[in-house]
């Protein structure tokens, strides 16, 4: 079955309340009615007063909410060290992404879900400053789960994590290393499949010379001496995904030709890759899912689609139950 609609069955069993702060965009507005209709979670729209819901949606209006004073007081307390002002705390709750990610820091809600409109800058700044990182996590990181297409000639209906294509721009070798190792805990939580990590780069085993290989070499070091699963590099996409490539570029490799984990070094890379993935490639593209937050708060592509957010939905409730244990 697609990764895809194991996800959205888990979902229906927990039917986690999930808030979305983009409730003025209709392609979310879509995905809140489907999701509510498919029993797959219980949703608050974050919308002016008189915004259309589908049925079975909650509406809730930042601007008007008779909860302003205690939401205040919460981004007070989240936002202590840098010493906001009552003033600022009022104009700061206006923002939806900040109302969203105050309701799940205040237990309201299990994971909020933005992105569609907002950039991904604005909308996991909202996260980071709000939510924050979970206990003893490096960084906050993301991935985009994969899912190729049925029609695909090798790997039909695949699930893989693609990281990071959303969220840290240029990673020092210690930040790679972490991005590896967040990114296989979610290949496990999310598809229950044993990580095999591959570190990309535009070298294989040693065929190209530049600084730019030896800070993948080096994550690739940092990141093996604590791997409890299988991880190589550097390898090229190709050697990677592609079974024979993989075969004759790197021999006795324990992830070429079979990686289901793919850590690009850069973000210029990880974006574009993901992009051409969905665009070129026909996979499926759900993310930037957020790694290493106290809380689930998720990012969306501004291309998405409801599809796209109602699986999204059903990613963040795989997450919901992962903090939960
Ligand atoms: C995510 C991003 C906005 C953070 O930028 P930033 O300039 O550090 O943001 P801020 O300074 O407002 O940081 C907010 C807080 O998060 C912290 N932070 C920033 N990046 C972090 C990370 N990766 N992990 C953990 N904390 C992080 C900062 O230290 C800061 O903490 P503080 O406010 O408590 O001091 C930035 O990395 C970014 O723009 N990334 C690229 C996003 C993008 O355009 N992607 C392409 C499309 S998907
Ligand atoms: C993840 C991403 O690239 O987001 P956007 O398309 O909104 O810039």
């Amino acid at each position: 079955m697609s990764p895809l609609l194991t996800l959205r069955d888990r979902a229906r069993v927990a039917r986690h309340h999930i808030v979305l702060p983009e409730g003025t965009d209709p392609r979310v507005r879509d995905a809140a009615g489907r999701a509510v209709a498919e029993g797959l979670a219980r949703i608050t729209l974050l919308a002016p007063e008189g915004t259309p819901v589908p049925p079975g949606v909650t509406l809730e209006d930042p601007k008007t909410s008779p909860r302003r004073n205690a939401m205040a007081e919460a981004f007070l307390a989240a936002r202590a060290r840098r010493k906001p002002t009552p003033v600022q705390a009022v104009e700061a709750i206006g923002d939806p992404l900040v109302w969203a990610a105050l309701m799940v820091r205040e237990g309201l809600a299990g994971g909020t879900i933005g992105g569609a409109i907002h950039t991904t800058s604005d909308t996991v700044r909202a996260a980071l400053q709000i939510v924050g990182m979970a206990e003893g996590a490096p960084l906050v990181s993301s991935f985009f789960l994969m899912v190729l297409p049925e029609s695909h000639p090798t790997r039909p209906g695949a699930g893989l994590i693609f990281s990071d294509c959303g969220l840290v721009i240029d990673p020092s070798p210690e930040e790679l290393a972490a991005i590896a190792h967040q990114s296989a805990a979610s290949a496990r939580a999310l598809l229950g499949v044993d990580p095999k990590v591959a570190m990309l780069s535009f070298s294989t085993k040693g065929s190209a010379h530049h600084m730019r290989v030896n800070k993948v070499i080096e994550a690739v070091e940092i990141a093996r001496a604590t791997a409890d699963f299988a991880l190589d590099g550097e390898l090229q996409f190709d050697a990677a995904f592609d079974a024979g490539v993989g075969a004759s570029k790197a021999p006795g490799s324990a992830v070429a030709g079979q990686a289901n984990v793919l850590i690009f070094p850069d973000l210029d890379a990880g974006n574009i890759g993901y992009k051409i993935a969905q665009r070129i490639g026909g996979a499926t593209a759900i993310g930037p899912v957020l790694q290493g937050l106290a809380q689930p708060a998720n990012d969306l592509s501004r291309g998405c689609t409801a599809d796209d957010i109602l699986d999204m939905i059903a990613v963040t409730s795989a997450q919901i139950d992962a903090a939960h244990g």
